[in-house]
């Protein structure tokens, strides 16, 4: 069974005669997400404290208005018409209250705590004073003192829409909607697989073999877009050999939802990735994109015995050209596995000129001024190198036939960095 291809045309550089020409950048994204939305993961229920992480599979609403009751904002008396007020009992946060039968009555109430039906207005306790017969008086501030039933929400009202990642904040409002359990799609299960038999593991590169650079921090970028990937996923590197390459595939795709490999991409005389491809019977969504660095990069789907959708993501070999293809097609395809949007790319001035590369989209690392609103070009850039992405904070994005003259907005890809990990 030979691979198949989406694409037609005439020859790549760097591909063997006959090969369909490299997919346009944008292209190539909205194609891997609109497959991965096809394959999107099964949905499941997870209760709230397992929640974090997953994505919404169906909006979110409340259960019930929010607040469900009218509650008091303060510490004081609720009060029925004019006072000074007779106190006629209490009522605490927890509890529902017997209403306010008569006039000139009051409970004391805590913040929280349900206001009785007929209370006309909430005096806060430091602004009441008591007469000489016990009774309350004061007066009340001219804005009410509490919140109204559905004053946040009414019940059944879309706060939040399917596709919509599940943070700590959503969780938070999910629990005060009422829900003990949310309907999600469960986090993509990835798993890398190294290729190389130059690579060292461990110690210093010498004597023509360099360290293995991203078997280490492939599957940490993976965990930033959201993947799970256990350390027992992460293998290599495998030995140079067509049938290494197909075995490790075919264990790899039994539990991953995703399969990142990573260099062999090319048609080297070592370069087993298409024929294990071939020999697996995958088609190709994307083989090779017309960017700079990164351009053997590819995406191959397979269908399991289940029926449901395998991937096989080749990063290539050069460091920083397996970051490109995380940002360029791993990142969309996890966003569409996961049911969420296409990500949207950010915008910025370049505060410096960024060459173009032809007819093909440069990915130029970038340090971001986020102040500033600019992107400002960093060194040592190569597609062999990772010293200029480890100060960056994404690729901006200069189009085919363009330059990136100073001053002008690109949009920037940006590298799924944790807060406070790029202090300026
Ligand atoms: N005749 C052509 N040769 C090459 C072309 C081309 O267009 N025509 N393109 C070059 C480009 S661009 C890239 S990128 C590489 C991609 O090649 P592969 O994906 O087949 O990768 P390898 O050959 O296995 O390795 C390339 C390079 O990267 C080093 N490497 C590989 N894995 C790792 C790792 N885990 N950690 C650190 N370094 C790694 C490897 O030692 C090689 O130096 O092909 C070019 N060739
Ligand atoms: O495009 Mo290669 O991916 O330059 O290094």
């Amino acid at each position: 069974m030979s691979v198949r291809s989406e694409s037609t045309g005439s020859t790549a550089v760097g591909e063997p005669t006959g090969a369909p020409p490299p997919a346009r950048w944008e292209e190539a994204r909205a194609r891997v997400y609109a497959v991965g939305l096809a394959a999107a993961l099964p949905v499941v229920t997870r209760p709230l404290a397992e929640a974090d992480g997953h994505t919404l599979a169906e909006p979110l609403t409340p259960r019930t208005d929010l607040p469900a009751f009218p509650t008091s904002s303060v510490d004081g008396w609720a009060v029925r018409g004019p006072g000074p007020w007779r106190v006629v009992g209490r009522v605490l946060a927890g509890s529902a209250p017997e209403p306010l039968a008569g006039d000139g009555t009051t409970v004391e109430i805590a913040t929280g705590a349900m206001v009785p039906e007929g209370t006309s207005a909430i005096l806060r306790i430091e602004d009441s004073t008591r007469t000489a017969d016990g009774r309350v008086d004061g007066t009340p501030r001219p804005a009410p003192e509490w919140r109204p039933t559905g004053e946040e929400a009414r019940a059944g009202e879309e706060l939040l829409p399917a596709g919509t990642p599940v943070d700590p904040g959503l969780i938070g409002l999910a629990a005060s909607c009422g829900h003990d359990s949310l309907p999600v799609r469960r986090p993509p299960r990835a798993a890398l697989i190294v290729f190389g038999d130059e690579l060292l593991t461990t110690g210093p590169p010498a004597a023509g073999r360099v360290r293995d650079a991203l078997g280490p921090a492939v599957p940490a970028w993976l965990r930033r877009y959201g993947c799970q990937v256990r350390p027992a996923d992460v293998v290599g590197p495998v030995a140079d050999t067509l049938p290494a390459h197909v075995a490790a595939l075919r264990a790899a795709l039994t539990g991953a939802d995703l399969v990142c490999t990573t260099g062999g991409t090319m048609h080297g005389p070592v370069d087993h990735l298409h024929p294990a491809l071939q020999a697996l019977g995958a088609d190709y969504v994307v083989n090779t994109v017309a960017v700079r660095p990164g351009f053997p990069m590819l995406l191959a789907r397979l269908v399991g015995d289940d029926g449901r959708a395998r991937f096989v993501a080749g990063l290539p070999g050069n460091p920083q050209s397996a970051i490109v293809a995380l940002v360029s097609l791993v990142a969309p395809l996890l966003a569409g596995l996961q049911g969420r949007p296409m990500p949207v790319l950010p915008s910025a001035t370049l505060a410096e000129p960024i060459r173009g590369r032809g007819s093909y989209t440069h990915l130029a690392l970038v340090r971001l001024d986020a102040a500033a609103g600019t992107a400002h070009p960093v060194h040592h850039v190569g597609s062999a190198m990772l010293r200029g992405l480890a100060g960056a904070d994404g690729f901006a994005v200069i189009r085919p036939d363009t330059t990136g003259e100073a001053g002008a907005r690109v949009p920037v890809v940006p590298l799924p960095l944790l807060p406070g990990e790029r202090p300026s």
